[in-house]
């Protein structure tokens, strides 16, 4: 391997049967909206699950939980055994270490180039030794295949770039773990595929655990390990990208073929 990668892979290294993020009973109500209604969701170190479901039922809203931008009104969260909807503010920056979130328009700093935004995490956690910060960002670059764009500014990047950018902003903390909320908007097919293709490598070269809010049904088959559908403010359907397609269930069977029955 690539010595400049090896200083990606996240600092643990887990079995691939342990639970990295347990979901238990969640329930979040805003004003008169039930919006989860018993959500419970065990995800396996290194696993890609996607999120779907119809529109509004609640997939960002699940996935904020994860990182504590949410909490829940009943049931909890454990992160890496981490009892998230306990822990105060201040102590969230060690499961925000370990969790990123890619923000759908990718939450950059237009003011600052690809390569300051992508060392932004580690010049706040207090890391000085710049040649250090240039060797971490420059190899996080190359992951996204953008290191030959770090000097441009995030209104010179298309979509895509922007998304990279955000992905490598994510992995330079050795996060095991990036949110992804609909990673694949506005995106050309080519561009979406090349996203894919990111959210595969982070997986397959650092052993990231992902989660995957998407529309995108090609994407879904092509990346996802097991794949959640959320209706009702429950998990309907839970099971590999395979089941899916076989599942007898008609709401499943309608949702992925893009037929309107589906009513929220
Ligand atoms: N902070 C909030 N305050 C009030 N209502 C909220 C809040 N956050 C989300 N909601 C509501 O919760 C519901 C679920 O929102 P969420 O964004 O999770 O849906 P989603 O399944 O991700 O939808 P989409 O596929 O359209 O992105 C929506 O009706 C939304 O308006």
């Amino acid at each position: 391997m690539n010595p400049t990668l090896t200083t990606m892979i996240p600092r643990t290294i887990h079995g691939p049967d342990e639970i990295f993020i347990d979901l238990r009973g969640l329930r979040k109500r805003f004003g008169s909206q039930q919006v989860l209604d018993g959500i419970d969701l065990q995800i396996k170190h290194g696993e890609t699950i996607c999120l779907i479901g119809p529109s509004g039922e609640g997939k960002t809203v699940t996935m904020k939980h994860v990182i504590g931008l949410i909490h829940p009104d009943e049931g909890d969260v454990y992160v890496a055994g981490m009892h998230v909807n306990v822990l105060k503010e201040r102590q969230m920056a060690a499961v925000r270490q370990k969790v990123s979130m890619l923000f759908q328009g990718a939450a950059l700093f237009d003011y600052l180039t690809v390569e300051e935004n992508v060392a932004f995490p580690l010049l706040e956690r207090g890391l000085k030794d710049k040649a250090e910060v240039k060797r971490r960002v420059m190899a996080a670059l190359e992951a996204v295949d953008l290191d030959e764009h770090a000097h441009k500014y995030p209104t010179n990047l298309s979509g895509g770039m922007k998304k990279r950018t955000g992905i490598a902003r994510a992995i330079i903390d050795r996060s095991e773990c990036i949110l992804y909320d609909e990673p694949n908007s506005g995106l050309d097919p080519i561009g979406s595929d090349i996203i894919d293709q990111m959210i595969q490598r982070m997986q397959k070269r650092y052993g990231v655990t992902s989660i995957v809010v998407t529309h995108d049904m090609r994407s879904v088959f092509k990346i996802a390990t097991r794949v959640a559908m959320l209706y009702r403010g429950k998990i309907h359907f839970l099971g590999t990208p395979e089941e899916l397609r076989n599942s007898p269930d008609k709401l499943v069977q309608d949702f992925i073929n893009g037929r309107s029955d589906v009513t929220c």
